[in-house]
């Protein structure tokens, strides 16, 4: 439990209890806080509402299970890159156990205290590569956002083994592991989609040299309607894997309009998105989509995104092939992933916005 006692927490001091001491929103939801504190209320046209929201259209779920015997499945996964930009996967042979390893091991991270939490906070983590924190970029942001989140950079084992918070590492270390296979399935079949027969090492490095892993606590939430638990946004990554409860709130933009379709969670099943790296490789084919998570006045609701990445010193563009093979014209120019990725972190979230750092004009 947190050390400030409910009645003692004063509004102004809000953003020092919740960012600079570490306790998050979950400090406040544990305090049984009765009214959305206003540096949460969002503006209008940033919360989510029942006629932006549509019901008969759904992401696609591909079944994975006869990947080795049946072309079709690469297909689908292009097909649903290009038209949806999100889908889900079931029997992708990420064991179960591991699945519901890390969903434990995110609880036992966030039930620690605002002490310990805060060991790995910017300020105090002896490393870039593992961050505490609550929001998205709380020092940007006219308004926070309902989730606090700890980020794990993947460099090596040892390194994690030194330095990645040992109330959830061996089950991050064993999810990002265990994934793989299921990661470079996804990818040969995007590629062989662009006319990209071959994953050499550069290629590999440019599609997933660096890895990052999120561990998100939304806690429940007073007054959910009028704020958002992850604003809009698309990733930053080539490819996210994501993880998530059995709670839902999660919503996707449907390409070309402005409705919101809902990820239902299924068990046992992965969210895959394209995100924006891999859009600007396949030069505008595949979609990295909008998405964002409501509040939820009822419920706890935790998620794990793995966000494969280039690595931080690629140079990212439309592929070579892409451009020569299929005669296109570049849309976006080259620019150093890592410049990308401040560029995306150093602002609010403002959904499909980033992508205009590597658009040509
Ligand atoms: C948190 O809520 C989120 C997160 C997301 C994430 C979506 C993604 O797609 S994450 C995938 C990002 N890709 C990578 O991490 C791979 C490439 N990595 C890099 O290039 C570098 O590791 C780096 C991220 C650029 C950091 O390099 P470093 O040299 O350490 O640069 P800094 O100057 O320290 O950081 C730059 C800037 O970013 C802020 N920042 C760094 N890491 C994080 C992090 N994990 N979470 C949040 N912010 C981070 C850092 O504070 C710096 O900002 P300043 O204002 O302090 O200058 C989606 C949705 C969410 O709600
Ligand atoms: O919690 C979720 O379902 C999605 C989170 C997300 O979009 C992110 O962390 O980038
Ligand atoms: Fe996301």
């Amino acid at each position: 439990m947190p050390t400030t006692a409910f009645s003692s927490i004063n509004f102004s001091d809000i953003t020092d209890f919740v960012v600079n001491e570490g306790h998050g929103v979950k400090g406040l939801s544990d305090v049984g806080l009765k009214t959305l504190p206003k540096q949460y209320i969002q503006p209008l046209t940033e919360r989510i509402t029942t006629s932006t929201i549509i019901v008969d259209g759904s992401i696609p779920i591909i079944d994975m299970s006869n990947w080795d015997n049946d072309s079709k499945i690469g297909e689908n996964i292009c097909d649903a890159a290009e038209k949806w930009g999100f889908f889900q996967i079931i029997n992708h042979e990420i064991p179960l156990e591991v699945l519901d390893n890390i969903k434990a091991a995110t609880y036992r991270f966030f039930k620690q205290s605002a002490e310990e939490k805060n060991k790995h906070s910017k300020d105090n983590s002896c490393t870039n590569n593992v961050r505490y924190g609550t929001s998205f970029t709380p020092q940007a942001e006219k308004a926070l956002e309902w989730k606090d989140y700890l980020s794990l950079f993947y460099e090596s084992d040892e390194e994690a083994v030194d330095l990645w918070p040992s109330a959830c590492r061996d089950e991050a270390l064993d999810f990002l592991s265990k994934s793989d296979i299921v990661i470079k399935k996804l990818l040969e079949a995007l590629m062989k989609g662009l006319n990209v027969n071959e994953i050499d090492q550069t290629k590999e490095s440019l599609l997933m040299g660096s890895k990052r892993i999120n561990l998100n606590y939304y806690p429940k939430c007073p007054n959910p309607e009028l704020t958002v638990g992850v604003g809009r946004h698309s990733d930053v990554s080539t490819l996210t894997i994501l993880l998530q409860d059995n709670i839902g709130g999660l919503y996707v933009k449907k390409l070309d309009s402005d409705a919101w379709v809902h990820v239902p969670p299924i068990d046992g099943a992965i969210v895959i998105n394209v995100g924006d790296a891999l859009q600007i490789m396949s030069n505008g084919k595949y979609k990295s989509i909008e998405h964002r998570v409501i509040a939820n006045g009822n419920n706890n609701r935790i998620s794990v995104p793995i966000f494969v990445n280039p690595n931080p010193n690629d140079l990212i563009g439309p592929l070579q092939e892409v451009i020569e093979k299929n005669g296109e014209k570049p849309i976006y120019k080259q620019v150093l992933y890592s410049d990308y990725v401040k560029h995306f972190f150093r602002k609010a979230h403002d959904g499909k916005e980033t992508i205009d750092f590597a658009q040509i004009n």
